[in-house]
């Protein structure tokens, strides 16, 4: 019988030792286990140590303790486990830019053991699902970014894994690439496949995850279920429209009411409607030009979890 989670994590640390500083957790603590057929996004601030983790979980860098299972094998010693593990590390860079598309397909297949006649069917397949059949023979450095995407997914998809690890696979592309990543990332799904995202496009994130972890600090702060979290923190968020700035001072006293972002004199405040008027009053004498209100989306819980996560391992 097939193990209930295709990936379990658990209470994975890593430490690294840089020159004349102290031993430091990047990742301290971190367990995670995602059902087959399952989208798990797995979020956190620049640094948090996502890239650590999915480095860890997809066999290419030990943990300093905790244990990794892949189908319930060790990637560590145990080289099937890796057979179920496809990883799309840091946007496009696992291709060859001067080989074609086809070429790549097959020259990863054998990498992993795949014969040339299987790779060759595999790569076929792949082709036509991606709709990248027209650019077979095209070099990879004459695709557009959004091709290259898709082909780094097909690249990752050649012995056919069960759990597909994607770092940032919507960066850096326009919007209806974005789109078309996104629906290929469902069909996935829709397979079988289940996936490790993470990214900082929490839109992407919040359309697709059914769980979602939130890390600060080397620890997973939040994990719950996408429609639990957006329940729990379900709450206004106000879009206050200002003529001038908010000084330190004022910035600090909006904090203590509720999550605050501030761009370009435009104020996201995540509070109840009390909260509100506490805000108006410290802003105050300055001209307020507009109030909006809104529903928490991820982007104001994340902002709202990270200031309490950030403080708390400060
Ligand atoms: N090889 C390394 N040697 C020393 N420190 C490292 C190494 N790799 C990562 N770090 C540090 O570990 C911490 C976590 O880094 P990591 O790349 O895992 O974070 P991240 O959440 O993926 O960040 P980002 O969103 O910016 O990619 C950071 O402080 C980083 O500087």
């Amino acid at each position: 019988m097939l193990p209930e989670f295709v990936l379990e994590a658990e209470n994975l640390r890593k430490s690294y030792t840089l020159p004349n500083r102290p031993q430091f957790f990047a990742v301290n603590d971190v367990s995670l286990h995602i059902q087959r057929g399952e989208i798990y996004a797995f979020l956190g601030p620049n640094g948090a140590g996502k890239t650590s983790t999915i480095k860890m979980i997809s066999g290419l860098l030990e943990p300093s303790t905790g244990i990794v299972r892949i189908a319930g094998m060790d990637p560590f010693t145990d080289r099937h486990a890796l057979a179920q593990i496809g990883t799309v590390l840091e946007g496009n860079r696992n291709l060859y830019w001067r080989m074609t598309c086809h070429e790549n397909l097959i020259y990863f297949g054998a990498l992993k053991g795949m014969s040339f006649a299987s790779a060759r069917a595999r790569s076929r397949t792949l082709l036509d699902r991606f709709d990248l059949a027209a650019k077979r023979d095209a070099q990879v450095q004459s695709l557009s970014r959004g091709m290259q995407q898709k082909l780094a997914i097909a690249v990752a998809l050649m012995h056919e894994p069960n759990l597909l690890v994607l770092d940032e696979p919507t960066l850096g592309l326009d919007a209806h690439a974005s789109i078309e990543v996104t629906r290929l990332i469902r069909d996935l799904v829709a397979d079988g496949v289940s996936i490790l995202l993470t990214t900082h496009q929490l839109d992407v994130a919040e359309a697709l995850a059914h769980r979602v972890a939130i890390m600060s600090s080397g620890r997973i702060i939040k994990e719950a279920r996408m429609a639990d979290l957006l329940a729990e923190f379900a709450k206004n968020v106000y879009e206050i429209q200002l003529s001038e700035q908010v000084d330190d001072g004022r910035m600090r006293a909006l904090e203590a009411i509720g999550a605050v972002t501030y761009r370009e004199n435009c104020l996201q405040l995540a509070c109840d409607p009390v909260g509100l008027y506490e805000a108006l009053s410290i802003i105050r004498p300055a001209p307020v030009h507009s109030v909006r209100r809104h529903q928490s989306d991820l982007t104001s819980i994340f902002i709202a979890l990270t200031q309490k996560g950030v403080a708390a391992h400060a």
